[in-house]
């Protein structure tokens, strides 16, 4: 695997192969099998597959968040490898931002839904780094994880607005065999919490398995009743949305997706489920 930290030095070296397809897996690193089966996917479709391993600042709207997120790159770098993966793109932060850098991009309610409420300005640092990432990488697929529900319809709604010349696929969730998604964060849970974090699969599968047999506001409430249950979790929202719009579901939606955010002991997880 080539490893590049430079956008000059990767680009050069991107405009050498002359690849006919691009697949691009943008990452915060301390990789898991959710990440490896995004690279999966984009080995099986690609002719070359690029990595990054960016924890972007400017996406982090609780400073301590950003401080603890994990950083164990030699091990990133061994998996990317067994994987072959074919280019990791691991830049400093400043080969990505130039001094007092502005950036703002109208994705109308998307922002401020959901994660957009609880993480306010999350989704302009999430746009603003995937942009830049697109510009440098220029790859013909983007994949991302279906973990990250409401990234995907944000990073889709730049993609539409911005007419980028970029395909989009979302790959499922993996979980542990328990149920867990599988998260970078669940590093920071102790074993007592990463018990209690089961309640969030549980929920979602829960709210799968009753939906239609009661009114959805019903269903949220006692999904919340349910996720309060667990000792140390302290659940922010469980919805049901659009699946198009991520605005509230309704009769005439076509997609359902239950939402769930919750702190389990000090470390916050997300969760989702496509119930319809
Ligand atoms: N369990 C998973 N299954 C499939 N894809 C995943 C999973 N977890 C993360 N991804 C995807 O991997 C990509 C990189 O995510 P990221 O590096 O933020 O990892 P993460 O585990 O989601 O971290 P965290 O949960 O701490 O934010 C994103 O597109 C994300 O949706
Ligand atoms: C897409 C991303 C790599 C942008 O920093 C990040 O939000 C993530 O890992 O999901
Ligand atoms: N997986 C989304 C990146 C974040 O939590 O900031």
């Amino acid at each position: 695997m080539k490893i590049f930290t430079t956008r000059t030095d990767l680009q050069q070296y991107l405009a050498s192969l002359n690849s006919k397809t691009i697949g691009f897996v943008p990452t915060m690193g301390a990789l898991h099998s959710g990440h490896l089966s995004l690279i999966a996917q984009a080995k099986q479709n690609n002719d070359l597959v690029v990595c990054s391993i960016f924890v972007n600042p400017t996406q982090f709207n609780d400073p301590k968040d950003l401080e603890r997120y994990p950083r164990p790159i030699e091990a990133d770098i061994d998996k990317l490898t067994t994987a072959t993966c074919d280019v990791l793109f691991n830049p400093p932060v400043t080969e990505v931002y130039d001094d007092n850098e502005q950036w703002h991009l109208n994705i109308g309610q998307l922002e401020f839904l959901l994660e957009g409420e609880f993480r306010p300005g999350h989704y302009q640092g999430v746009t603003q780094v995937v942009y830049k990432l697109l510009t440098i990488v220029k790859p013909t697929t983007l994949y991302l994880g279906q973990k990250d529900y409401q990234q995907f319809m944000v990073v889709s709604r730049m993609v539409d607005l911005l007419n980028l010349p970029v395909k989009m696929v979302m790959s499922p969730i993996e979980r542990e065999p328990e149920g867990l998604a599988m998260s970078s964060r669940n590093i920071h849970l102790s074993a007592d919490d990463r018990l209690h974090a089961l309640v969030l699969s549980r929920t979602l599968n829960w709210a799968k398995e009753n939906f239609g047999s009661k009114a959805i506001f019903e269903l949220e409430q006692e999904a919340m009743e349910r996720l309060q249950t667990e000792p140390s979790v302290t659940p922010e929202y469980f919805e049901l949305a659009d699946g198009k719009t991520l605005l509230p579901a309704n009769e005439n939606s076509q997609t359902i997706v239950a939402l769930t955010a919750a702190k389990v002991g000090k470390t916050r997880l997300i969760d989702n489920m496509i119930i319809k």
